[in-house]
């Protein structure tokens, strides 16, 4: 029921917006939801792969074209599947290997085993298998090969795709993790504490604890916590959150700056200044201004800005495919095209030409998407080095999937040339 119901929303819905807001009503045995979310984060993040079971169910032999077949595959087809199929062939992705199961059953578990078996030497296969499209392994190839993976890393970044990582915690207070751990404990909230950090695996929801509402931590992916840490921006210096959004980097930044300095977050949409400015009041942030900038033509410098040239940092989290969140948003992956990245590659063009004449001589400047393609990073900071040869790169480096257990993001520092003296 549930599954037909998010199937009949329509294209571009976000699962977990739709689960907060429809799974109560839909399932109202709370104890349930846990373990449904799961089983419909697997069944979307697996869509492709359990048209593609049927598909070679139905055509009696494994001599298919699996690329011509993605090519023409669209995400609706799985709704010519009744829930049983689906069903069955889910089961069948989680365990391969049944230890009873129903006589009729041992075509589909002997075609799931020699699927999976495939993987090995398929790459269409292996994409399948982890929930991406064949389509895709060229890039996915490419990023294994720029970040140096091994053959470990590769298969840990295709298994984690289908698997949402936890709900990663930063604390804007100086009190310590340990503290914190308590405090969530006392408050319902289930937590862990590991050396990379805290998370929450369950229990009270986080937004009811004390330490929430008191803006002492917030909802952070470990890898937007490490990307917001290369913006070493220090207490006193001027800094601008370009594609601020609601806030998530502005407010692990201003955490550093102790409300010393200024800094300065935009975006496109007002409503996301309004939450940005409601979590930052929240948080005890009074150096953060904002307001919406568009990216068509360069900033107006603040006053103060203008007097030092520029600010000391500039961050563009740009607008990109997102596909490092497919952990967390297993229905977005049906919604990218190569068409979006293209535009979304002219998008953060301008936005970067806009952004960098604001940076003061000396100053930095931090580029970063939570998408793992190279055309979206790579390719950008290379364009940008040719571009603009006042600008030299420090460093570039993806972060999280597959050396954490998070999303996937990719980070570019730069310096600007000091003038000459
Ligand atoms: C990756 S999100 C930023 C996430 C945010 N930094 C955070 O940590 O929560 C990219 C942001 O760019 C904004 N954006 C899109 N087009 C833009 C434009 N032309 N000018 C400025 N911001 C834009 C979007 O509204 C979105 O909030």
């Amino acid at each position: 029921m549930i599954w037909q119901a998010w199937q009949a929303q329509p294209a571009g819905t976000h699962l977990d917006r739709w689960l907060s807001a429809n799974l109560a009503k839909l399932v109202p045995a709370p104890g349930a939801h846990a373990a449904l979310v799961t089983r419909l984060q697997k069944a979307v993040a697996y869509q492709q792969l359990i048209c593609a079971l049927a598909h070679q169910f139905e055509a009696g032999h494994a001599n298919i074209d699996w690329l011509a077949w993605d090519a023409k595959w669209t995400p609706e087809q799985v709704t010519r599947l009744s829930a049983s199929q689906i069903e069955q062939w889910l089961d069948l992705r989680l365990n391969p290997e049944p230890a009873q199961a129903a006589p009729e059953l041992a075509k589909k578990i002997q075609l799931a085993q020699s699927f999976r078996a495939g993987t090995e030497s398929n790459p269409s296969l292996f994409a399948l298998w982890h929930g991406l499209r064949p389509g895709w392994m060229a890039a996915i190839s490419k990023r294994a090969e720029l970040s140096g993976w091994s053959k470990a890393q590769l298969n840990a970044f295709a298994a984690a795709q289908a698997l949402p990582p936890p709900l990663w915690l930063r604390l804007q207070s100086d009190m310590t993790p340990e503290q914190a751990k308590t405090s969530l404990e006392q408050d319902g909230v289930l937590v862990e504490l590991s050396e990379q950090g805290l998370c929450a695996h369950g229990g009270k929801s986080i937004k009811l604890s004390q330490l929430h509402k008191a803006g002492a931590l917030e909802v952070q992916d470990l890898a937007s916590q490490c990307l917001s840490g290369r913006v070493e921006v220090r207490p006193g210096q001027k800094a601008w959150d370009v594609c601020a959004g609601a806030g998530g980097k502005t407010l692990a930044i201003g955490a550093g700056m102790h409300n010393k300095g200024m800094l300065l977050a935009t975006d496109i949409h007002e409503r996301k200044l309004q939450e940005l400015k409601r979590r930052a009041k929240r948080a005890g942030l009074y150096n953060i201004r904002s307001f919406v900038w568009s990216a068509d033509a360069p900033l107006a410098l603040p006053k103060e800005v203008a007097q030092q040239q520029g600010f000391d940092w500039v961050l563009v989290d740009a607008p990109c495919s997102a596909s490092g969140t497919w952990r967390r948003n297993p229905e977005a992956r049906w919604r990218y095209t190569t068409a979006d990245t293209e535009e979304l590659v002219q998008l953060q063009r301008k936005i970067v030409s806009n952004a960098l004449p604001a940076v003061r001589p000396g100053g930095s400047f931090v580029y970063a998407t939570c998408s793992w393609d190279e055309r979206e990073n790579e390719q950008q900071v290379a364009w940008l080095l040719t571009q603009y040869p006042d600008f030299s790169l420090v460093s570039q480096s993806l972060l999280g999937c597959p050396d954490m257990d998070s999303d996937t993001m990719f980070v570019a520092v730069f310096r600007k040339m000091p003038t000459a003296s």
